[in-house]
């Protein structure tokens, strides 16, 4: 009898590791024994005489080299991932999909243009997938009508929207994406563009003026559902639960007669004196809302800005189901935050490409990327409980099982489905601390993938070629210092909790997944160390001090062999990853201004708040793009513009690295030798180069984004400052 093989399975996906984790273990071990010896020499001098530099300087190589070595973790098993979508239908009839909930959060209508809105949520609901299998959920913490006038638009216009890139097989489904590109023109592409504009122009003209005006709403329905924000004492921060099913997949189909995706309206109920917890408190809800409506066991979070660019993005994340990948308790599959409209140079290094795209392969090689907030599809399971320890929530309407039979504009279903959105409801219950996204951290995407990687779940990182989802990244200085500043106060408020994976972390996940979360959590202490080396060595070189070794000393060397092989490999990573130098450049010196800035007073803030001074919320990035100040970021032209306490270390450590280096400069001639003022020479020449955009700001520049006199004018006199308590300070 001949028996025959059976076919080989389709693949769905591969992994492979990186060949550069080689070189980067074998690189550590160098450098680590350059520490050594650096180390050595530090406390050898210190126990020769301690003077003040010396202790700096001191602490700010522990802190460095501390920073280094918790950052290894990421270098020593990355890996590269390719999945294969096209091969999924040869083993899975697509009507064998699971269905999908689709979170996108939004805030603000004057910081998150609805429009954006609108197109994300388009692009989403235009997923190749069976449209009956998709749900899209609407969060508005901004409580406004002009989001839900914005998202009925979206409704209307999503009905032509849907079969026309089905049929057209569109490959840019966020409509503001197609209609910028080179589309062929037809008599359909033009028409669908002027609906396209139309109803933009609607939204557009809703939010200039704050209100909806009679002529836009088309039907009494429509009027009924606006009616609920026009009663009195309805504001952002004290509403009802509003809920709106804007379609609903049983009744609503397209032009074509096909079935429409839901899409569904939440802002949950606010008073103003119960805590709401942002996002993380939007994104419960939403899991409870959508758990009594549709109850998908995937989930995925999206932010408003962050449109999907790739139709085949559901089907990619099924080839790596638990099931079909060799990792059983993956809990989520992580897509990279990426962007569109960043400058040549990306000025403010949006794209975090160490974040966003290098750490993750890295983690990928151990158990998992962390969670960023956005483009995470979850298994829905993973927010009750650890894998092997289920969670009950207080209702079983609730848990990841339940069916849900009955339709979702039913009575039954809405009166819970409010029940459940209200501000009360979390009381007494575990959600926020055993159950969904987790409480306590301005950085709840961080804190939640940790914890849930504490509780032994695993999580895959997928980053194709053509990006899976494009966002929008701040366009000003002051924007993008706010937003890592938010960041870092959230981290450390992870790192000093119960849970700081210092300790709980390294315990539940084992060494080096947990140094991996130590090294985010602890990203401010930065600010130390590059503040001691902005300033002291400037402020030493001013009065002719020499404070590091001279250049024929062999410690001089070490210190070379450590700048230059830690910034080489910083920028080998980057480069490697679709980087060009030019963006390199930005990204360093972006790091060098967060730790000057963000870090800074993301650390005081914190603190602050920790002694019971000061309490913070979650300030939204804007997303607006004002045109002068739009033509400035393509122009690459830094902005600031506004007078922020931000800017004030940076100009500080700019102007004084400018005089330090020219008085340096006096000083060489004078002695006819550079050797024990090479180094100082060599920092604050670097602070000169990554300083150029500030003194042009300052000087240079009369339009609206320059630096202004105020700022300037504080700096210069904090500095004076400064200098005079170096009198004390530094001795010779
Ligand atoms: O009370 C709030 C505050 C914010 N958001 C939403 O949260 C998202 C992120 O806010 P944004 O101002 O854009 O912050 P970013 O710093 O750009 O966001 C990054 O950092 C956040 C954590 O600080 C993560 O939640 C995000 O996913 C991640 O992209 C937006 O969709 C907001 O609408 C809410 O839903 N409710
Ligand atoms: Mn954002």
């Amino acid at each position: 009898m001949k028996t025959t093989a059976p076919p080989p399975k389709p693949l769905l996906h591969s992994v492979i590791p990186s060949q550069r984790r080689h070189f980067n273990r074998l690189f550590a071990e160098v450098y680590a024994a350059a520490l050594l010896f650096l180390f050595y020499h530090h406390i050898l001098s210190l126990l020769h005489s301690t003077t003040i530099t010396s202790l700096l300087l001191f602490i700010s190589d522990v802190i460095l080299a501390y920073m280094w070595s918790t950052y290894q973790a990421f270098r020593m098993k990355p890996v590269h991932r390719q999945s294969f979508p096209e091969n999924l239908q040869k083993i899975l009839d697509p009507r064998d999909f699971p269905a999908m909930d689709i979170f996108i959060c939004t805030a603000d209508p004057y910081k998150e243009p609805p429009i954006d809105l609108v197109n994300t949520a388009l692009s989403v609901m235009a997923y190749d997938y069976l449209a009956d299998k998709l749900s899209v959920y609407v969060s508005d913490d901004g409580g406004s009508e002009l989001t839900m006038f914005a998202l009925m638009e979206a409704a209307k216009f999503g009905k032509l929207w849907l079969p026309f890139c089905r049929e057209n097989n569109v490959a840019d489904r966020c409509p503001d994406a197609y209609f910028s590109t080179h589309y062929a023109l037809s008599a359909e592409t033009s028409e669908i563009k002027m609906m396209y504009e139309s109803m933009k122009i609607k939204i557009e003209n809703v939010v200039e003026r704050g209100k909806i005006s009679d002529e836009y709403i088309s039907s009494e329905e429509e009027r009924k559902v606006l009616n609920q924000y026009w009663s009195k004492d309805f504001s952002r921060q004290n509403h009802p639960t509003v809920i709106q099913v804007l379609l609903n997949t049983k009744k609503d189909v397209d032009s074509t007669g096909g079935p429409m995706p839901n899409l569904i309206y939440v802002s949950r109920e606010k008073r103003k004196t119960t805590p709401h917890h942002f996002k993380a408190g939007a994104l419960n809800a939403l899991l409870r809302v959508s758990a009594t409506m549709t109850n998908s066991p995937i989930v995925l979070t999206l932010d408003c800005d962050m449109y999907s660019n790739d139709p085949l993005t559901a089907q990619r994340v099924l080839c790596y189901l638990p099931n079909r990948s060799n990792r059983p308790n993956c809990g989520y599959i992580q897509f990279p935050q990426r962007y569109h409209g960043l400058n040549e140079a990306d000025i403010y290094a949006s794209e975090h490409k160490h974040e966003f795209r290098v750490n993750p392969l890295g983690m990928d090689g151990l158990n998992g990327p962390n969670y960023v907030g956005t483009g995470c599809f979850f298994l829905r399971r993973v927010f009750f409980g650890g894998p092997s320890l289920y969670v009950r929530p207080e209702i079983p309407e609730l848990g990841p099982d339940h069916v849900v039979d009955k339709p979702i504009d039913g009575r039954e279903v809405s009166g819970l489905a409010h029940r459940v959105a209200s501000c009360n409801y979390e009381d007494l219950t575990d959600w926020g601390s055993k159950m969904g996204f987790r409480y306590g951290s301005l950085v709840e995407d961080y804190y939640t993938g940790y914890r849930l990687k504490c509780e032994a779940w695993q999580a895959i990182f997928c980053d194709p070629i053509r990006p899976a989802f494009l966002g929008d990244a701040p366009i000003s200085l002051n924007d993008a210092l706010g937003q890592i500043k938010r960041w870092s106060i959230g981290l450390l408020e992870v790192a000093f909790s119960k849970y700081s994976p210092m300790t709980f972390g390294i315990r539940a996940m084992g060494p080096l997944m947990g140094l991996c979360y130590v090294h985010y959590a602890f990203w401010p202490i930065r600010s130390i160390p590059i503040t001691i080396y902005a300033f002291v060595p400037s402020l030493a070189l001013l009065r002719g001090i020499p404070i590091f070794p001279e250049v024929y000393d062999p410690l001089f060397l070490i210190y070379a062999f450590l700048f230059l092989g830690a910034y080489g490999q910083d920028c080998l990573d980057f480069m490697s990853t679709q980087g060009t130098f030019q963006r390199w450049w930005s990204d360093q010196r972006m790091w060098l201004m967060w730790s000057l800035s963000s870090f800074l007073f993301g650390s005081i803030e914190y603190t602050m708040k920790r002694l019971g001074m000061a309490t913070h919320g979650f300030n939204i990035t804007s997303k607006v793009m004002d045109d002068e100040q739009s033509k400035r970021y393509d122009q690459g032209i830094f902005e600031f513009g506004v007078p922020s306490p931000m800017f004030v270390p940076l100009l500080m450590a700019a102007i004084l690295n400018l005089i330090a280096f020219f008085s340096g400069f006096v000083y060489v001639m004078k002695e006819r030798s550079i050797d024990s003022l090479f180094m100082q020479m060599f920092i604050a020449g670097f602070g000169v180069m990554n300083g150029l955009p500030f003194y042009e700001a300052m000087v240079l520049r009369r339009d609206k984004g320059r630096m202004p006199t105020k700022t300037t004018i504080t700096s210069i006199l904090l500095l004076g400052l400064i200098y005079g308590l170096s009198y004390f300070v530094l001795r010779n």
